[in-house]
Order: C-alpha cells, then structure tokens, then sequence
C-alpha cells in the first residue's frame, strides 16, 4: 500500500505492522495501512478480531505475549521530495473505540463532549459541532446519558446512541489512528452505514488510517472498507490486502465469490466451520487450511523484505494546565454526585431513619441526668452512630468508584489527567456533599437523646469519620481491578476495623490490645472506626458527673462508677482525649490517601509511557513496540496452536 498522499503537502499517515503476534491467539501478519485507508478486520466470533486491535493500541492485558513491530509512518516534505519517517505508535495518539459504552451517567451528552473537549484543551467546538450532526446526536444533546442495566431508573440513552456518543468522544482530538471494536453493534443497517462512513471520512480528512472489526458487515459497509484482513478461527489470517481484491486472491485459490453476492459474507462463510455436520465440518477445516497455507507464504515472501529504518518528531497535544484538568474533574464530579437524587435521598432517608431508631433504642437510659446505668447505652449508641457514617460512606464511595473506573481507565490512557488529581478533584467534589449527611445525622441525634458531647464535636467527628472512610474506599477502589471486586473487597475489610474498633463497655479493659497478634494490632491502628468511637467517648464522658440512679446499673463495675474520667478509665481511654483521636484519624485519612495515590500511580494506564504532555513539541527517538518493552519479561512465543474451535 502506497504510504504518500497523492496531492497535498500536508503529512499523513500510516500504520505498518511486522509479524505481529499474539500468544496462540493471533498468528502473525504484517500490513502497512495507508492515510485515508480504512481496514476492516473480519472474522467469526473469537477469531481475534479485538485482540489484534488491542496489539495495535498497545494495550494488551498482561497475561498476553506477543512479538512483532508496530509503527507509525508520517510522510511529510514538498509535493515533489515527500519523505518517509517513523514515529512510536503511543496510546495517546489513538482514538481507541472499545465494545463497552462507558460514561457518568449522570451528565448529559452536551456536558459529557464538552468534557473532553476540555481536556483536550484546543479548538475542538467546531469538530464537536460536525460530530455531533453527522453523527445525528443534536436531538439528544441535553439529555441525560442514564444506565442500561437491567432495571435502572434512567434508561436514559439509547444503546445506538450511546455507541455514536463513543464515536464522537474518540473522534474529538485529531488521532493519527483510529481503531474501534465493532464500532456497530446495537446500530440498524443505516446507522451503522453512517458510522462506519464517518470515521473512514475522519480518515480521509486528517490523511490517517483507521482499522475496525466487524462482526457480519452489510454490503454497503463493507463498501465503504479500502483494505480487509480476514481471520480464520484460531486466529489464522487467511487474507489482507486490498477489499476490492480479496474476490479475485479466493477466485485465484479456486473459491468462487459470485458477483451479485455480499462479498463479506462470501468471506466470513470461507472461514466458518460447522460444527454440527463432522462431513460438513472436515471440509470446512481442509478448506481452511489451504487459505491459511496460502497466506503464511505470502506472509513469508513479505517479511524477506523488511521496511528501512526511519527517524521523526513528533508533537503531541498541550496538556491542559493542572489546576484545570482538576477543575474539569471537581465539576463532572460534582454533577454526577449530586444529581443522583435516588441515592441521595434514600442517604437523608436513612439518616433520619435510623437516628429515629437509634434514639428510640438507646435513649431511654440516657433521658434526664447522665448517671451509670446510662453508660453502655452511650457507648453503645455512638460506636453505632461511627459505624452507620462509616458503612454509608464506604458503599457509596466503592459504588462509584466502580462505575467511574472504565470512564476514568479510558481517560487516563488518553492521558488526560493523573490518578492523584482523580482523586483530590473527587475528594473536593464529593467529601462536602458526604459530610452533609454526616452533620443531619448528628444533629438529629443530638436532638432526639440526651447525649453529653457537644453538637460542634459529635458533628465534626462523624464528618472526619466520613472523609476518612471515602479515602478508604478511594484506596480499596484503586487497588482492586474492578467495581465488584472492589465491593467484595470492602465490605470484610470495614467488618474487621468495626471489629477491632468497637469498645465493649462490659469487657473493655485498656491492655487487652497488646494480647493482639501483630497483624490484628496493626489493624487495629489502621481503623477510623476505633478512633472515631474512641474521640467520641472521650468526648461523652471527660469531665462528665454520674448521679446516682434508681435502678442496678447492668454493666457490672461500670455501675459503680461516679464521674466519666472513671468510665474512659475502665474503657482504657483514661489518658486520651477527644482531639487525640481527631487527630489520629487524620493521620489514618493521609496514609489511606497515600495508598490510593500510589495504587493509582502503580496502576496508570499504558500512556503513562508517552510523552504528551508539557506543552510544547517533544523530540523522541524511534523505537518499535518490540523495543520499547525489552525491559519487560517477555517469554517466547509458543509452538503455533491447533485451530481452536
Ligand atoms: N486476556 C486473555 N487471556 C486469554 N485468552 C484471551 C484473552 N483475551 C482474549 N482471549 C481469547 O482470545 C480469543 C480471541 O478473542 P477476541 O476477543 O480477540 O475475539 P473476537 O474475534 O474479537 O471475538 P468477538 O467477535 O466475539 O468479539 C478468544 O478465544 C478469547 O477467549
């Protein structure tokens, strides 16, 4: 395939691999896709279709070896002297279309675009306007995204929808490739006709290449394809090239294409095997072998003649100055948070709930003067109230954590912001709106009993608690892979700190902690629900007077106490007081910060290997995918596999 724009000086682009291959699931091809050309990668279901476009974009999962070089090939320089130099093919230069459609689901299609028109921090409005109408989103550009799961409240965007919004979120910055993964599932014939026409006029406009898969193409989106490359099952390709020609190379091989038929389904019918019939089944894998014998000689014959050497520069997008990019976040966030009104309501809802509950249960010793028979009541009522914040909190956080990291996967591939300000511009946008049902619960339950610490400290104490806890969740949600496991993470993780946290008033006495083992004692240090209940019992109890009460006290020697200094003593808190445990919780907050950070950090998606970023053109030295990752272990490609059926 040519590599130069025919007419105009401006450079373009194209894409050569050589011998890539992935583990046993992709045998190797080499192509070079020319500017303006778009690649259609065809194939039955599990052929490889979408582990070959991920071996493009450099994002392969890690369990996967693969060999082979990709490149990019900018051809530049006047009309007549056009040279060829190579460049290294980083994530940010790709717009990715992966198979899921993930967004906030809270923000509308305007905000959203408008978003990652923000982040890409240049004259964008007018690319968003002609996405936008060609791909025929202007009737529902202020309405909300919503979610498709099963029984959402807010549908919201439908499923060809939300696949367009995808498109033209990947197609706003100007990339030097395009790769989408069928690009057009949940689309009717038209739609899918109009998508497939519109990234290949991206393409053709910017002089760039474009590779999609596709699972069963119609005739008029196959004839939109300049180039077709055709998996067998095993991952075997049995044809690449031209898709005008790949008629002729079957006819060539003895495989009539007839000429009023859909050439695609000619092509898929070549490579599919029917399993049910073993007659029918046998045919169809000799036939397969011969396509795939066919190819490896050509493929062979290519690779005796690998590409010269080349050097480039490259300049990449100006990153947007940080205190924007957390800008841009704090305002998504914000949005997304506060306009989920379900949750937000059933949060007030249990807030006034349960501090209606808690105060029916654990108030009635504790109306009139506080005396000793109150005492386990109290201790009681506040460990529940640090639990409730807590478990609130935490769910929340590790919910949503979930349902971003996709979105925020994706993002930061495109390097768009880090994972630290991820996190501060989430903490900033959501911790206020958190705290705020801290402080009702508080005040609610001040109301409703009797209890001796001050609203100021109640209220600030179950607010730390909450931030404390949403850093837990930031810290569980960045480590752990995904929503789920975050989850099935967090829930036994706060059951041990609620555990090792709790005070019981009947045993509790102040040197049963160093009988821990060492693990447990660290634990133990580690909870914010110890320290919360801790600061609140201090707070409770310091400088309280017990009367005498009617009744025989139940707590044993706690019913013989007289002053609350005795009760933190018997507790084991007799020389901590109410700012000490604040003051720890902070800390905990920090370190919990601290991990999440790093998580975040030791987690960053591949682009953190590009060089976008400081604002201003950056020179690299030419380096193939092979070599850019000879640091990694990498352990040799094994024998080449059965077909796998
Ligand atoms: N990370 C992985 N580890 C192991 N095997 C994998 C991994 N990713 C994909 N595979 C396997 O590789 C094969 C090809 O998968 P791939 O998703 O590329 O197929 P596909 O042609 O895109 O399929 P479909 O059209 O159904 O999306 C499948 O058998 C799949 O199970």
């Amino acid at each position: 395939t040519s590599t130069s724009s025919p007419s105009s000086s401006l450079p373009s682009f194209s894409l050569r691999w050589t011998s890539l291959r992935v583990s046993n699931i992709l045998h190797p091809s080499s192509y070079t896709l020319g500017p303006g050309h778009m690649l259609g990668i065809l194939g039955p279901s599990g052929s490889g279709k979408s582990t070959l476009l991920t071996a493009l974009a450099g994002i392969l999962p890690s369990n996967l070896e693969y060999s082979g070089d990709v490149i990019m090939l900018k051809t530049s320089g006047p009309k007549d002297n056009r040279t060829d130099t190579s460049q290294n093919l980083k994530v940010d230069d790709i717009a990715y279309l992966s198979q899921s459609d993930d967004f906030f689901n809270m923000l509308t299609v305007r905000e959203t675009l408008g978003i990652e028109s923000a982040f890409l921090n240049s004259e964008v409005e007018m690319r968003q306007e002609m996405l936008v109408n060609s791909l025929s989103l202007n009737t529902v550009l202020d309405r909300p995204i919503g979610s498709r799961s099963l029984g959402s409240s807010s549908p919201g965007l439908s499923g060809g929808e939300r696949r367009r919004l995808s498109c033209a979120l990947e197609m706003l910055s100007s990339p030097l490739l395009i790769l989408s993964d069928e690009p057009t599932t949940g689309l009717d014939s038209s739609q899918a006709h109009k998508v497939v026409k519109k990234l290949k006029e991206v393409a053709v406009s910017n002089r760039i290449p474009s590779v999609v898969t596709l699972h069963a193409p119609r005739g008029s989106v196959y004839n939109v394809l300049t180039d077709v490359l055709l998996l067998a099952p095993g991952g075997e390709p049995v044809y690449i090239g031209p898709a005008k020609e790949a008629c002729a190379y079957f006819n060539k091989l003895g495989f009539k294409c007839r000429k009023d038929g859909n050439v695609a389904e000619f092509l898929i019918d070549l490579v599919s095997v029917d399993v049910e019939e073993e007659e029918i089944m046998k045919k169809d894998l000799e036939r397969i072998d011969i396509l795939t014998e066919a190819f490896r000689k050509r493929e062979a014959l290519a690779t005796q003649n690998p590409p010269p050497p080349t050097k480039t520069i490259r300049t990449p997008w100006p990153r947007l100055p940080v205190h924007r990019r957390i800008g841009v976040l704090i305002k998504r966030s914000f949005k997304q948070n506060v306009r989920d009104s379900t949750v937000n309501g059933l949060r007030l809802g249990a807030c006034c709930l349960l501090s209606f509950i808690f105060s029916n249960i654990f108030g009635e010793n504790m109306a009139g003067k506080p005396n000793a028979k109150s005492v386990a009541d109290r201790t009681a009522l506040l460990s529940y109230a640090v639990i409730n914040m807590s478990m609130m909190a935490l769910m929340k956080t590790l919910d949503l954590f979930g349902r971003e990291k996709p979105v925020v996967t994706r993002e930061r591939m495109k390097n768009h912001y880090g994972g630290t300000e991820y996190l501060v511009a989430k903490m900033i946008a959501e911790v206020p709106m958190d705290c705020s049902f801290s402080v009702a619960f508080a005040y609610l339950l001040k109301k409703f009993t009797n209890l001796n610490i001050s609203l100021g400290r109640l209220t600030s104490t179950l607010a730390v608690t909450t931030v404390v806890t949403d850093l837990l969740g930031f810290a569980v949600g960045s480590i752990a892979p995904d929503g789920d496991t975050a989850l099935a993470a967090g829930t036994p993780i706060m059951i041990i700190y609620m555990v090792l946290g709790i005070i019981n008033p009947a045993g509790a006495s102040g040197d049963s902690e160093s009988k821990l083992p060492l693990l447990l004692r660290m634990l133990k240090q580690a909870s914010p629900i110890r320290w919360a209940i801790e600061s609140l019992c201090c707070g409770e109890f310091r400088g309280m007077k017990l009367a005498r009460c009617a009744g025989r006290p139940s707590m044993g020697a706690l019913g013989l106490v007289k002053t609350g200094d005795q009760v933190l003593e018997a507790l084991g808190l007799g020389e901590k007081d109410w700012i000490h445990g604040i003051k720890t919780l902070g800390i905990v907050g920090l370190v919990e910060f601290g991990v999440a950070s790093f998580a975040q950090f030791v987690t960053q998606p591949a682009s953190r290997a590009g060089n976008r970023g400081k604002g201003s053109p950056t020179k690299t030295t030419t380096t193939s995918i092979s070599q850019l990752n000879e640091n990694e272990t990498r352990q040799p490609i094994k024998a080449t596999p059965k077909l796998n059926l």
